[in-house]
């Protein structure tokens, strides 16, 4: 089971669209003083941001609107507060209102302080298990309540995680995520490395949730190696894809790890790890119980 949630900071976050302050008030930048650009992505920067008022910090993602149109990405941005916008759970980074004016949209976000995960992989290279057990089963924990609410992520990676304060990881970016059921053969883009064969499989069956369980394996063995489990060239990374050939994980990853990584790497949907049943693993109970 992933640790308990942080305590809940007393200041609850204000600009909190359901917050109980009587009027609600109109959103705009003058409310929030700029700090220090926290990154940047592909329609804009987000910058560490403190809400004047209450001292509050946020994370200000700043999307420009030229930008989202030259990209086409309207869906994108439409997708990410929409889906975004309805959870609510400690491994979800949390979204807290938008607002926009004439060249830009705002997204208040919460404020992850420890940063990027893929960062980290970068720079240790691999987790040790116990840290690879605990973050997978926050991941777990994670997608198990995305489907629950019928949204699927479908672009979990290292680079859409984040590190929150206490060390735990907080999903982030849903432009790609999708309300199940869904029209599934929307484009595919992004890297294929996560990518399960039903995906690249002309099957018609709609396996929505089963590709989330995918992504659980592929994230836990790059936890476990630093590498992706069918990185190669992208020909060859197809062709191991659906004939489910990965790349063996390296004799010191130990017995259970292997299991569970293989019980979500399984070719037929209908037979990967179940996010109930990953949380139950040998692997993960034996790494998060003791404390
Ligand atoms: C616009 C940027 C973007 C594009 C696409 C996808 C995503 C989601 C990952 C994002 N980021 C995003 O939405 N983000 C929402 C966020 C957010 C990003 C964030 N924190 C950080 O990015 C961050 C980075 C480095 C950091 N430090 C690095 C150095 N260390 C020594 C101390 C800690 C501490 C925090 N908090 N909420």
């Amino acid at each position: 089971p992933p640790p308990p949630p942080p305590p809940v900071p007393q200041n609850r976050p204000p600009c909190r669209r359901d917050s109980t302050d009587a009027k609600p008030q109109r959103l705009h930048l003058g409310l929030f003083e700029i700090g220090r650009p926290l990154g940047k992505g592909k329609f804009g920067r987000v910058y560490l941001v403190k809400h004047r008022q209450s001292g509050f910090l946020c994370a200000l993602k700043v999307l420009e609107k030229a930008q989202i149109a030259r990209e086409n990405a309207e869906v994108h941005v439409r997708r990410e507060i929409e889906v975004h916008g309805v959870l609510r759970h400690p491994g979800v980074l949390g979204f807290y209102n938008w607002f926009h004016d004439s060249r830009r949209i705002y997204l208040i976000l919460e404020y992850a302080a420890g940063g990027e995960l893929y960062r980290s992989l970068q720079k240790e290279g691999r987790f040790p298990e116990r840290r690879a057990a605990k973050y997978a089963a926050q991941v777990a924990a994670a997608l198990r309540y995305l489907h629950s609410k019928n949204v699927m992520h479908r672009d979990i990676k290292p680079e859409n995680i984040l590190v929150g304060l206490y060390g735990e990881l907080k999903l982030a970016d849903f432009g790609y995520s999708v309300h199940s059921p869904s029209n599934r053969r929307d484009t595919l883009c992004g890297t294929l490395d996560y990518l399960p064969p039903e995906m690249l499989a002309a099957s018609k069956a709609d396996y929505s949730r089963a590709i989330d369980q995918w992504t659980l394996g592929v994230l836990t063995y790059e936890f476990l190696t630093g590498e992706a489990p069918f990185e190669d060239s992208p020909l060859s990374t197809k062709r191991r894809i659906v004939s489910g050939d990965m790349k063996p994980l390296p004799a010191s990853v130990s017995r259970e790890a292997k299991d569970f990584v293989h019980s979500l790497l399984v070719l037929d949907p209908s037979k990967r790890l179940s996010f109930d049943d990953a949380l139950e693993h040998p692997w993960i109970l034996k790494h998060c119980d003791a404390e």
